[in-house]
């Protein structure tokens, strides 16, 4: 009897604690987006712990934000720098940090993984995560390109998994992008979604697929890019100048591309090539493996398409 009473109150306490608000996130990773998702859960009013390999990358992730939040905090309080070194300060103390990901698991109601996109790192990952992390946590990815299915089968927790797909740079990037798998439970998307909405993100509801919405119609896009590029058609300049001015983006593939990172990019389309062989505009370019292999990666390195001053 006393067993079913246990199983009875910790389904109870599971379902009970699951339609709560999301106060606690733990960012894995904090780099380029690992960063970001966390400087705006924080600036959002969550208590926010980022984790990452080293105290170096942590002390440089941190810094990243305080730039980034000091950017913010001028657009909010203008000419008033009291009131920008008080908003600052408020958002980083939510900011804790450990390099210990087990540790900083024990106690959360949401994991967001935004580590290397590289599947096997992020499946060991979230086993070990998922043996220390308390009933009611959901863990999600911010995976670019990768299956959540995938991801989510490395833990017993599926029904208490998904995806949520952040932009580039995330606090000036309004969409979040809400991925559910088959077994992710009504109530955890709902808490998803109500996440995204906290970090006043507009949420759209996405399938598993390649890509979910934007990077299905991103990659392939940019992709031509590259490929163009490649046959000599035209310049890397000139593409750019020709999509921002004609087609109105802010930025053209190549400047986009150095932005989010061509490391990144190129283990997209490793995943992608791999699984979809048949799939002409998920083939893999020569000239991005190139550029990686040079280490090359684009903006977070001084050069990738272009070559950028080091600040
Ligand atoms: C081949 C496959 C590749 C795809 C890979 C997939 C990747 C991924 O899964 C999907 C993505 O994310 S896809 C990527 C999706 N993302 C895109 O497509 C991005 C497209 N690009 C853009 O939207 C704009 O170029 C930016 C907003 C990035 C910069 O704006 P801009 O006008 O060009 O230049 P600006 O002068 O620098 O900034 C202007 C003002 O904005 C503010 N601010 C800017 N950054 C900030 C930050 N980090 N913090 C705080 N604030 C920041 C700031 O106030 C600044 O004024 P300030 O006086 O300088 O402080
Ligand atoms: N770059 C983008 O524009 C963008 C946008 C949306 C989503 N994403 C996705 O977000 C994820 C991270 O991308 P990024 O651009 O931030 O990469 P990044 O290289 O800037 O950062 C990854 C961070 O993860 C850390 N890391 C790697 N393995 C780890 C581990 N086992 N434990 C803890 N930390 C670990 C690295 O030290 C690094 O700091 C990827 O899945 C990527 O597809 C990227």
């Amino acid at each position: 009897m006393a067993h079913v009473c246990k199983v009875f109150s910790r389904r109870l306490s599971t379902s009970t604690a699951v339609r709560s608000a999301i106060k606690h996130v733990t960012v894995i990773g904090g780099g380029l987006m690992g960063s970001g998702i966390a400087q705006v859960a924080a600036a959002t009013g969550h208590d926010v712990i980022m984790v990452d390999q080293t105290d170096d990358i942590l002390a440089k992730s941190k810094a990243a934000i305080q730039k980034s939040l000091g950017r913010v905090a001028k657009k909010k309080y203008a000419d008033d720098g009291e009131a920008q070194a008080s908003f600052v300060g408020e958002v980083m103390s939510r900011i804790s940090t450990n390099t210990d990901a087990v540790a900083a698991c024990g106690k959360t109601d949401l994991v967001v993984e935004a580590i290397v996109e590289n599947l096997d790192v992020k499946r060991r990952l979230f086993t070990a995560l998922d043996a220390a992390a308390e009933e009611h946590t959901i863990f999600a990815s911010n995976t670019s390109s990768l299956p959540i299915k995938d991801i989510a089968s490395a833990t017993k927790r599926q029904d208490r998994f998904g995806g949520l797909h952040f932009f580039n740079p995330v606090p000036m990037m309004k969409l979040v992008e809400v991925v559910k798998i088959p077994e992710t439970s009504n109530e955890t998307f709902e808490r998803l979604v109500n996440l995204g909405k906290a970090m006043e993100k507009t949420t759209v509801e996405c399938k598993d697929t390649p890509g979910f919405i934007v990077n299905r119609l991103l990659v392939p896009y940019m992709m031509e890019a590259v490929r163009m590029l490649e046959r000599g058609d035209a310049s890397a300049r000139d593409i750019d100048t020709a999509m921002k001015l004609g087609a109105g983006y802010p930025m053209g593939p190549f400047e986009l591309a150095d932005y989010v990172g061509l490391d990144t990019t190129k283990f997209i389309m490793d995943g992608w090539s791999q699984k979809y062989p048949d799939i002409e505009i998920f083939r893999k370019s020569d000239l991005l493996n190139k550029l990686v292999a040079e280490g090359k990666f684009g903006r977070k390195t001084g050069e990738g398409f272009y070559k950028y001053d080091k600040k």
